[in-house]
């Protein structure tokens, strides 16, 4: 477990949020190690939304997993949260020493490659509350990840590494919208792990 720079991520949005990226929190074996653990012990599936009254069904898959049978909604379509898995108790115990918050559900979202990404949005559910915190693990292929500001539209992005923490807090939700672009260049999978917390 590589602890390094944990205290000193530095915020990455100029202005009306905060979203910390921690780079790698985990070595590249470990990283692999829960790539794989992840892709066998998920219960993935397409993901379904109704956007604009129309029924769809997402490439990517997702999956939801909680505390308790929580259940959620976004994109209209609501999900019975499934009961934590070794691995992702074990993440969880991790993210939550190294940002000092609890978090008792996770998305879990699986792209098989960059023709698979996740449109600008944000993640201000009221099921989440107002400045939530949300911390992101990334396992496998490298993305880019990018920030949109809601009025001004500064944008800036990052890349996600396998085995990094990026955690969105404060105002970020109510500011900014993000999103993981496609790419031709990325022909590999990558899981994505958002940490969050329910009211
Ligand atoms: O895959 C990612 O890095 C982003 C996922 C995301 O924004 C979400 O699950 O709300
Ligand atoms: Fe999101």
């Amino acid at each position: 477990m590589d602890l390094f720079n944990t205290t000193e991520a530095t915020n990455l949005l100029p202005y009306d949020g905060e979203s910390y990226y921690y780079g790698h929190i985990l070595s590249a074996a470990e990283a692999q190690y829960y790539l794989e653990k992840l892709l066998d012990n998920i219960a993935w599936k397409n993901d379904e939304a109704v956007i604009f009254g129309k029924h769809i069904i997402t490439k990517r898959k997702a999956a939801w997993y909680g505390d308790t049978a929580f259940s959620y909604t976004y994109s209209n379509i609501t999900k019975q949260a499934l009961e934590w898995t070794p691995e992702l108790l074990a993440l969880k115990k991790l993210t939550e020493k190294i940002t000092g918050t609890k978090f008792n559900s996770c998305l879990l979202n699986l792209y098989h490659d960059g023709n698979e990404g996740m449109a600008w949005h944000s993640d201000d559910e009221k099921s989440l509350g107002k400045n939530t915190s949300i911390a992101s693990l990334s396992f496998g292929a490298e993305r880019k990840f990018a920030f949109r500001h809601r009025e001004t539209k500064h944008t800036l992005s990052l890349i996600l590494e396998s085995g990094s923490l990026l955690v969105m807090k404060g105002a970020t939700q109510s500011n900014w919208l993000h999103q993981l672009p496609k790419t031709t260049k990325v022909t590999r999978p990558r899981i994505n792990l958002t940490f969050r917390t329910m009211i």
